[in-house]
């Protein structure tokens, strides 16, 4: 039995104003399902991603691209903020002046899988991006919705500490739907590839049926012939002996 349809889209065209990004869309997210949503710079996942949160409301935990943190404001405080609206006025007041232990608590329990636990007085303008962006996804853990959606959540972070935010985000949440690049993570935690290219969804795939050959196709831009690769190094390179290879974007996944 088919789990339930959260939202649908039925041969849409989304964009900003006049200007259609995605056309043609026909797409079902369902409950459970966990998406990486892939495709080059300006492909339209953010686009997607923002009529996926307005349709989701307050189903879903929004982790935006640029964290949308606020610099002078401690780790602890960015974190809280996420849900203000469950608190008092002046429970947040208060806050802001002398942290109520009941919430600190709450925070400090969430910082500690974020590796943020000792950094929960210090304001985020202090933090390195990869901390920063650690804060970005403790505020949308914090919200505790059913749904998770990512704007490139963990673009900022190593790949080990990648795969164990991924790993915190799905044992939070029912679902979620993730842009990022990192191909082969799309491939092994992730149930289905949602792929954009030129404007449409391309690929709409259980991951076990991808192999990142098929990942490849949403990067053209990426996969200059061996040719010209071979030439871009000859010219770059010429006369220096100790020049590093020129490595080819996406090798691994040509078969
Ligand atoms: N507010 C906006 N008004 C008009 N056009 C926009 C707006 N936001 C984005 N666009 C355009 O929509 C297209 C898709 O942008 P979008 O941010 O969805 O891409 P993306 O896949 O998320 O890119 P990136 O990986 O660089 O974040 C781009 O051509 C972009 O210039």
């Amino acid at each position: 039995m088919k789990s339930e349809v959260l939202v649908e889209f039925e041969r849409e065209s989304l964009g900003h104003g006049d200007r259609i990004v995605l056309s043609d869309l026909s797409l079902t997210l369902r409950a459970g399902e966990r998406i990486a949503l892939l495709g080059e710079s300006g492909a339209g996942k953010s686009t997607l991603l923002g009529v996926l949160r307005q349709r989701l409301g307050r189903q879903a935990a929004w982790c935006p691209q640029h964290h949308g943190l606020v610099g002078p404001l401690s780790v602890y405080l960015n974190i809280y903020m996420a849900r203000l609206d469950q608190h008092s006025a002046l429970a947040n007041l208060w806050n802001l002046a002398r942290p109520l232990p009941r919430a600190w608590q709450e925070v400090a329990e969430l910082c500690k899988p974020l590796g943020l636990e000792g950094l929960m007085k210090r304001s985020v303008s202090q933090l390195s991006g990869g901390q920063r962006q650690r804060v970005a996804i403790g505020r949308a853990l914090y919200q505790q919705r059913d749904i998770f959606l990512g704007d490139e959540p963990v673009a900022s972070v190593d790949p080990h500490q990648a795969l164990s935010l991924l790993e915190l985000i799905e044992q939070r949440h029912q679902g979620s739907v993730i842009a990022l690049h990192q191909r082969e993570l799309a491939l092994t935690h992730f149930d289905r590839v949602w792929g954009i290219a030129e404007g449409r969804m391309v690929i709409d795939a259980p991951s076990a049926s991808l192999s990142l050959a098929d990942l490849d196709t949403l990067y053209p831009s990426a996969t200059p012939s061996f040719a010209d690769a071979s030439s871009i190094a000859e010219q770059e390179h010429a006369g220096d002996q100790d020049a590093p290879e020129v490595a080819l974007p996406c090798h691994r996944g040509r078969q």
